[in-house]
């Protein structure tokens, strides 16, 4: 039987060298070994993601320990170095002997005796150095470097920032992005009370706070068990949905009745939470281009007891509007780079190429270019994205309005009033006609939203 740090170590390698995401891969290993204790399934979670959040200063506690150089040193070794040195560091309750001790139990399993011995020898030398005997950049000279190997981004990531933002708050981006994000639900009150499932959560010895900027959002912290087997869940009192994307929903508010099209639907938690704004009446066509999450979306619709949509597999740019016709609402939630979500998904920091939120720009604005052909005169498009780069957002935005001529509406267009649902404080993030959240300034994930009415009798 494998214990929590091995397996740790094998969806950390496995994420190394394939591109597959930590929750997917995470999802699977625990459902494989139902043996593991709450206490053990916690501790893989979080080794793999604390590991992943902080790989680009643990490297250069490598760097600065190891005679070989880093790009020589192979994924296997790294990544037992990266487990190891995050143990160490950031994880005050495991003695240091035991994060050495174990992490070189999994390297005499799996390297040659030589490898053994480096890690060895580098864990043993990190373990102990005093906090004050290593060597960081210079943030005098290389301010941006400083805040890179510190708060573990990509330096490609800072620099870009520095464009746009001053330094404090580069810091600041920085850091918001390391700390853990509540798991936040949409909850249905029809179903269940805002007490009631708080208590529900406090009994399990779960911190609960109330939305900061929806009536209907709960925000959970400290759950160790397996969501999905829960009754909240199974019952369809919630989704899991942050904050940021829930206003996402807001901002297509569709009314019962209406005709809506939700294009890149994914899993549908949108869609889903679309279906709720419409009290169950209405229809929506639900298009993803992935058949596997349209199956996850047909399942959640059950859980939800929605049944008002119809899933349809299909590239977005192959549909036509003679096959599925003319929409009240339409939503893109675009495919991007995700930046909006690394405190959720922190391996985006490694995987993203410099020049992906450009390329992805490409992609985003062929989307909607195509979107638009679906919607009704008078109806509305909706744009949306889960990350903060301006190419991905504010620039194709204003790309299609230039092409397009449409015009900025606020909730829908539904007369510009605030939805019941959201609170007061809603108001902060609105600006210039669109939503733009950022972590560090709202505590939500990083999302852009903006819709436009298309103009009636005129394409
Ligand atoms: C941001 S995710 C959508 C998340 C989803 N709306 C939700 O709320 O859960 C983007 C989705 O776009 C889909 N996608 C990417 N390119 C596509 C295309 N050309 N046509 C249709 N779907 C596409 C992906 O499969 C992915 O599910």
């Amino acid at each position: 039987m494998m214990t929590p740090r091995a397996l740790a170590y094998h969806v950390l390698l496995h994420i190394e060298q394939k591109n597959v995401h930590p929750d997917k891969l995470l999802r699977a290993l625990l459902k494989n070994h139902p043996y593991l204790s709450p206490a053990d399934r916690a501790l893989i979670t979080e080794l793999v993601y604390g590991t992943l959040r902080w790989q680009g200063r643990l490297d250069w506690h490598v760097q600065k320990l190891s005679r070989v150089s880093f790009e020589k040193i192979k994924p296997e070794v790294r990544v037992l170095l990266r487990l190891g040195l995050y143990q160490l560091f950031f994880l005050n309750r495991i003695p240091d002997h035991a994060a050495v001790n174990e992490t070189v139990r999994i390297a005499r399993a799996t390297q040659p005796r030589y490898i053994v011995s480096f890690v060895n020898g580098i864990l043993r030398e990190a373990a102990r150095r005093g906090p004050d005997e290593w060597e960081w950049p210079d943030p005098e000279r290389e301010p941006g470097k400083f805040i890179a190997v510190t708060t573990s981004h990509p330096l490609w990531f800072v620099e870009k920032l520095a464009k746009k933002f001053p330094y404090d708050e580069i810091v600041e981006i920085c850091e918001a992005n390391n700390r853990v994000a509540p798991l936040v639900f949409r909850f249905h009150p029809e179903k269940v009370s805002l007490e009631t499932l708080s208590d529900w959560f406090r009994e399990r010895s779960c911190s609960v706070e109330e939305g900061r900027y929806l009536r209907n959002a709960l925000r959970v912290k400290g759950l160790r068990e397996d969501l999905s087997q829960m009754e909240p869940f199974v019952k369809g009192w919630i989704q899991v949905q942050d904050e940021a994307s829930q206003l996402v929903g807001y901002m297509v508010y569709p009314l019962a009745g209406e005709r809506v099209l939700d294009l890149c639907c994914g899993h549908g938690v949108k869609t889903t939470q679309l279906a709720f704004l419409m009290e169950g009446k209405g229809e929506i066509v639900a298009v993803d281009s992935a058949a596997w999450k349209l199956e996850s979306l047909e399942e959640n619709a059950r859980r939800l007891g929605v049944s008002i949509i119809t899933p349809l597999v299909s590239d977005v740019r192959s549909l036509s509007a003679d096959e599925i016709g003319l929409f009240d609402r339409v939503l893109l939630d675009a495919p991007c780079t995700g930046w909006g979500t690394v405190r959720r998904n922190p391996d985006i920091k490694w995987k993203t190429h410099p020049r992906d939120p450009w390329r992805i720009s490409r992609l985003q604005w062929d989307l909607l270019s195509h979107a638009s052909l679906f919607v009704q005169p008078g109806g509305t498009l909706t744009y949306a994205t889960c990350s903060i780069f301006d190419e991905e957002n504010l620039e194709v935005a204003v790309k299609f309005e230039k092409s397009f001529g449409w015009s900025r509406k606020i909730w829908g267009g539904n007369k510009g009033i605030r939805p019941g649902d959201l609170l007061p404080e809603v108001d902060e993030i609105v600006r210039d006609g669109y939503i733009q959240t950022f972590p560090h300034r709202h505590d939500v994930d990083g999302f852009f939203v903006i819709t436009w009415e298309r103009p009636k009798g005129k394409r």
